[in-house]
């Protein structure tokens, strides 16, 4: 009879019989019990080292998941520098995730410059240049907020936030951007922008108090849509990249927590944002890099040399968007998993209202560079880009007051001068 045999065919009728086993143990000679309780200490220990957390600061090679990365933190000199940073002078302590990106710098500076109490997150993953984002650091240090070094993945990590402080908002503007990268790189955009956006709402809704959330959306739900300007009450059920499926996912995802838990969500649809401290991903970055160098630059043309266009809208009317929607955010119903009430869920775009096509930026940048472009002009790759975008701010404006100001010269004239004495700081620092 082959060992098989001894397994029943149906494993529902195959029970050890533990009394008998046990029976048998207890009359075994003492040297038997010694070794079969150090061999189960053994098993123990060897489980407990398998299930351990990964080495701190342990990289990984995997690109997609370059930001798993875990981090150092915790300790007396850790948690005083974020006491420090979320003392507030007005009522107010934000949570801002993503406080190293471009718009995240921008808003944690100008929070603190009003009184508010702001601690960042960041995991300064390399998307672009990390030294850009090591900069921004540095300037938010000197007005006075620390920036915690994490994943909005790390639920250990976000607890420990929320114990130490009482936060009355979280400004979640931490995410996997671009529209291109997505076809490069699909996993690092599921993983931000849901997984991430998930574990960030589960310790938020278990919070008590619960904060009310603000978060970036993306002009880029409107995907293929035709008619313009794009209103909050357009479909927005055509992303023509997985970058805009995952944040219109995204507004999904909301309804559900405020449904369920009571949470306050409030999402802004973001309009191709510039400026200072910008991305070096954007087009009107990499195209001022590349002009300064001599290189040629790709504009792209739609169908029939038609003319792709963006609502550029420049860095401090977006700040003034995000404060506005903060400060009219109501307080989240819920308390540590329990809805209470009906809560705020709200959706507005911010955008310029004055769409300028490709080109024109192009020229703008040859005057205000001095030089001029060496233009290779070619059809849109099917990339995830859409040809135009085009912002209904009619809500924002009636519900904050939201007015943008400046135009695409004159934010570029400002982005401009901020990239000249940047990078040639940077040039200064490398030759010392
Ligand atoms: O509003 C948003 O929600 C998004 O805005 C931004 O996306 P976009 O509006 O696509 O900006 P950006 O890449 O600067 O391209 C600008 C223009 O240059 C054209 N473009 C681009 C590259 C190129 O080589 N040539 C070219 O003509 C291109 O076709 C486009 O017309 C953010 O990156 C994104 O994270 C998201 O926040």
């Amino acid at each position: 009879m082959s060992r098989l045999d001894d397994i029943p065919s149906s494993p529902g009728k195959f029970k050890i019989d533990k009394s008998s086993y046990f029976n048998r143990l207890r009359f075994q000679p003492s040297l038997t019990k010694f070794a079969f309780i150090s061999f189960f200490l053994l098993c123990l220990i060897s489980l407990l080292f398998l299930r351990s957390p990964p080495s701190v600061n342990s990289s990984q090679s995997d690109p997609s998941r370059r930001s798993l990365r875990t981090f150092t933190y915790g300790g007396a000199a850790w948690e005083k520098r974020i006491r420090a940073s979320a003392r507030t002078r007005t009522s107010v302590t934000v949570l801002v995730t993503g406080a190293a990106g471009f718009v995240g710098t921008h808003v944690s500076s100008a929070l603190k410059r009003r009184g508010d109490g702001v601690i960042g997150l960041d995991n300064f993953n390399d998307y672009y240049d990390p030294s850009l984002k090591r900069a921004r650091q540095a300037l938010l240090e000197r007005s006075g907020v620390f920036i915690v070094e994490g994943d909005i993945n790390d639920v250990e990590l976000l607890r420990k936030l929320f114990k130490i402080v009482t936060f009355t908002h979280v400004m979640h503007l931490a995410a996997q951007a671009g529209v291109r990268y997505a076809m490069e790189n699909p996993s690092s955009y599921v993983h931000s922008n849901i997984a991430g956006l998930v574990n960030l709402l589960e310790v938020c809704k278990a919070a008590n108090p619960q904060p009310a959330i603000v978060w970036a959306s993306s002009s880029s739900v409107y995907g293929l849509n035709t008619k313009v300007p794009f209103s909050e009450k357009d479909r927005t059920d055509q992303p023509a990249s997985l970058y805009a499926a995952t944040k219109k996912a995204g507004e999904e995802i909301a309804h559900t927590y405020n449904h369920i838990y009571g949470l306050s969500l409030t999402g802004l649809r973001f309009f191709t944002v510039y400026g200072p401290w910008g991305r070096p991903d954007m087009a009107y970055f990499f195209f001022t890099k590349d002009i300064l160098k001599g290189k040629s630059i790709s504009i792209f043309e739609s169908a029939n040399h038609g003319t792709v266009a963006r609502d550029f809208t420049y860095i401090d009317d977006i700040v003034k968007g995000c404060l506005g929607a903060l400060d009219t955010a109501e307080k989240s119903t819920g308390s540590g998993g329990k809805k209470r009430g009906p809560a705020q869920l709200r959706v507005f775009n911010l955008g310029n209202t004055s769409p300028v096509p490709v080109s024109d930026l192009v020229s703008i940048l040859e005057r205000q560079l001095k030089v001029k472009a060496k233009r290779n002009v070619i059809k849109m790759p099917r990339n995830g880009d859409v040809p135009f975008t085009h912002a209904n701010i009619s809500l924002a404006q009636r519900e904050f007051g939201y007015k943008p100001t400046t135009d695409l010269q004159t934010g570029l004239k400002k982005f401009v001068r901020w990239y000249l004495s940047y990078y040639a700081g940077e040039k200064k620092a490398a030759a010392r």
